[in-house]
């Protein structure tokens, strides 16, 4: 038997929980952003790899004063078209290969490979070389300087090589990435987008313009695809379908004849507007009856939204239909499809926030999903929020939580921010 009038929150868990992670797949680290990691990640070499000057100056070994060494200029210093770059790459290779007496000191500058047995770096303005090539420290510089180790990062200082450096579940952000690619990574293994199919049902519903009387603008379309991959999924297919083809719902997936068929089948979510209210409540769920998938949640305590379903499909699909008013459509999104894709993604569940009132809100029927702005610091609940207008949630900033006794100003509510 499906949950009827769950809690919010019950729904949202149960939706959460009924996404088993997907399969996972490897990826350049610059395409992971956004996506969550497979599994720890650890170091192929030391972060940083070698020791590296902090500071522009000179790497020096002994007490000083100290002769400051030079590279030849090199083989290629004869070849006009010699550049830049080339003189910089033959001067590190001679660095790579030296090992500094002491008494010895070398140019660098930040970030430079520094030679062996570097003690230290004396900062550029603190030491003199006189022309002789002879480095000693300036009148102002301390007499011990630099002490062992200054202006010197040293190999390994970050992580050493094997040392988890992120954790599986991670949902990667850019600067996740840089960290990664800094470690030397240049796949990772993160788990595969979970595969969405739009179905939208209804009759009379015009793509342009505005519609004829009795007909309606389809609001679903243009956004929801978006509205998926804020929510981390993957759309693979948009239909719509008429209200008399409504039964064929049962038909998108298992008993695939065709291509189409095909790639439709190998998703993991389908999603589903319209028919589940009123007159029309036995037409999606007649659908999935059919084709012997099992629902597992008939109807939220909430509103807007109160006719969503939440369904099993025989082939291990999930099934979510929202109902055909906007509004409740687009709360729907955050209270069963937001969790149940996290849940598929492998991320962590999306937790509600808290926001403070700026304005009281009367008691209710039930639990209200309320969009709101921020102004100042507080949320003030939108006049928009019958379950048929988009005005409300297309200004919002997050959509309230409300309890059915309503709220107080000042009063601290659970929040959901939007995902864009
Ligand atoms: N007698 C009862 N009537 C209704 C009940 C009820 O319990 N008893 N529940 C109401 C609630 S709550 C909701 S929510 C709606 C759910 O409606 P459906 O899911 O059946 O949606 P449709 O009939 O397919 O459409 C309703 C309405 O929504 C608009 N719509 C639909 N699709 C689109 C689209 N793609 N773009 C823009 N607008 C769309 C359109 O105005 C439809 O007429 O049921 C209540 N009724
Ligand atoms: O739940 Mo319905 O969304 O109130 O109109």
């Amino acid at each position: 038997m499906p949950y009827t009038s769950l809690t919010w929150h019950r729904a949202h868990d149960l939706a959460y929980r009924s996404g088993h992670p997907l399969a996972a797949e490897t990826v350049p680290v610059d395409r992971a952003i956004g996506r969550v990691l497979a599994g720890d990640v650890t170091a192929v070499a030391p972060v940083p790899p070698v020791d590296s000057a902090v500071m522009d100056g000179w790497a020096v070994a002994g007490p000083g004063p100290w002769t400051v060494l030079e590279v030849d200029a090199g083989p290629e210093r004869s070849r006009p078209e010699r550049t830049r770059e080339d003189a910089v790459l033959h001067r590190m290779r001679w660095v790579r290969g030296l090992t500094l007496a002491d008494g010895q000191a070398v140019r660098v500058r930040a970030g430079a490979l520094l030679p062996a047995r570097t003690a230290g770096v004396l900062v550029l303005d603190r030491g003199r070389v006189d022309e002789t090539g002879r480095l000693t420290r300036a009148p102002h510089a301390q007499q011990d300087e630099p002490a062992p180790g200054d202006h010197v990062r040293r190999t390994g200082e970050e992580a050493t090589t094997g040392e988890t450096v992120l954790t599986g579940g991670t949902t990667l952000t850019p600067a996740h990435v840089a960290w990664a690619a800094s470690c030397g990574l240049d796949m990772v293994a993160v788990l595969r987008r979970p595969r969405v199919t739009l179905v939208i049902t209804g009759a009379g519903l015009a793509a342009h313009g505005v519609p004829e009387p009795g007909t309606v603008r389809d609001v679903f379309g243009p956004q929801l695809g978006a509205y998926v991959a804020a929510l981390g999924g993957t759309v693979i297919g948009m239909h719509h379908v008429g209200l008399d083809d409504r039964a064929l719902l049962a038909q998108l997936g298992t008993d695939a004849a065709d291509e189409r068929q095909i790639r439709e089948a190998t998703g993991d979510v389908v999603i589903t507007t319209g028919g589940t209210g009123g007159s029309t409540r036995h037409e999606v769920r007649g659908a999935l009856a059919a084709a012997g998938a099992e629902i597992l949640i008939d109807g939220v305590a909430v509103q807007p939204g109160h006719p969503l379903l939440l369904a099993r499909l025989a082939d291990g699909r999930m099934l979510v239909a929202l109902p055909g008013h906007p509004l409740a459509a687009m709360t729907g999104m955050l209270t069963l499809v937001a969790p149940l894709l996290a849940g598929l993604a492998g991320a962590a569940v999306p937790r509600p926030g808290h926001v403070r009132l700026g304005a009281d809100v009367p008691a209710g029927m039930r639990t209200r999903l309320i969009p709101y702005t921020l102004d100042g610091g507080v949320a003030l609940p939108s006049r928009w929020r019958a379950a048929g207008m988009l005005r409300g949630f297309a200004e919002a900033d997050g959509v309230l939580i409300c309890p059915r006794d309503g709220g107080e100003t000042g009063e601290v509510l659970e929040e959901i921010t939007l995902p864009w």
